[in-house]
């Protein structure tokens, strides 16, 4: 048997569903963030389950790396849904006081709870939790306003924990609580990989680059008017369009690095990453059937 071009350690996958389960234990309110690019990829099916009665904010980060269209798309998509979707470019720290503030909000219901109860109010207890590289730490430093934890382009480099105060009214985790996701949904693994979401997993590159340009190719026929135009062609000089993935990273190979498809593949997934295509969702709301 072939060995699947994506692959997850189960000994980090129950670690870190442990510890965000602990962490889930201590706070009010859960800011759970996704990447824009792909928000129901970074859905985790029990995260709602583990969350249970806590507020959750939504926050999709990375707006940067999608088109305004797209955007208008998924808060109508979410609000539908009955989800309020915040926005984040976690980098550059746009809609983030709108977070801060949907998070005291929330406060104000925990300290009237505590209130009833004869209890003294509180500042509410606040996590940021997320699958790996969603940009967690990124957010926490900019609702922090200083670098505290850190981050970096490297997926999993989150360890250990302590409360920070945000505000008067806000306390927060300051290690961020890290979803690991498992192998049941091979489209939305592809995907996680595809944007360096995935943490402590291996993956083959190849596949995942032969799954970009696939995805890309679809997306060019369904969605032309949602991602800049033949975006493969403008990096590469080379149109997607006739070709499988994999036959388009042969031959993109070929033409720019001697045959060396790893090299290739490893190219083109940096220069997705890197947003070097331009804005490109690789998740759309699904259609009403
Ligand atoms: N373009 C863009 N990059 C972002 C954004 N937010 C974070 N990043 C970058 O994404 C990378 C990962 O961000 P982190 O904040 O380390 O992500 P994390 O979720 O804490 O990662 P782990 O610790 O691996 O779980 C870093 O290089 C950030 O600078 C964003 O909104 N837009």
């Amino acid at each position: 048997m072939s060995t699947p071009p994506i692959q997850w350690y189960p000994g980090h996958i129950a670690k870190a569903e442990r510890s965000l389960k602990e962490q889930l234990k201590r706070v009010d309110v859960v800011l759970e963030v996704r990447d824009a690019r792909i928000p129901l990829a970074t859905r985790h099916p029990q995260v709602q389950e583990w969350i249970a009665s806590k507020t959750k904010v939504l926050v999709l980060n990375r707006v940067d790396m999608i088109s305004p269209a797209v955007r208008q798309l998924w808060t109508q998509w979410f609000l539908q849904h009955g989800e309020k979707p915040y926005f984040t470019n976690a980098q550059q720290g746009e809609g983030v006081v709108a977070i801060s503030k949907a998070a005291a909000e929330a406060g104000v219901e925990v300290n009237k709870k505590r209130s009833d109860r004869g209890l003294l109010p509180r500042p509410v207890r606040a996590v940021v939790i997320g699958f790996p590289n969603v940009g967690k730490s990124a957010l926490i430093n900019r609702l922090l306003k200083k670098r505290v934890v850190e981050s970096a382009r490297r997926a999993g480099v989150t360890k250990q924990l302590r409360w920070v105060r945000i505000s008067d009214q806000i306390e927060l985790l300051d290690a961020p609580g890290i979803i690991p996701w498992k192998l049941d949904d091979q489209d939305a693994a592809f995907k996680l990989a595809i944007c360096d979401d995935i943490g402590e997993a291996s993956y083959d590159n190849q596949r995942v680059a032969a799954a970009l340009v696939d995805l890309l190719n679809d997306l060019i026929v369904t969605d032309p008017d949602l991602l800049p135009q033949s975006p493969l062609k403008s990096r590469y000089e080379l149109d997607s369009a006739p070709f499988s993935g994999e036959e388009y990273l042969q031959n993109l190979a070929d033409q720019r690095n001697k045959g060396d498809i790893e090299r290739t593949a490893r190219q083109m997934l940096n220069d997705f990453r890197k947003g070097l295509f331009g804005a490109i969702p690789l998740d759309l709301p699904p259609q009403p059937q």
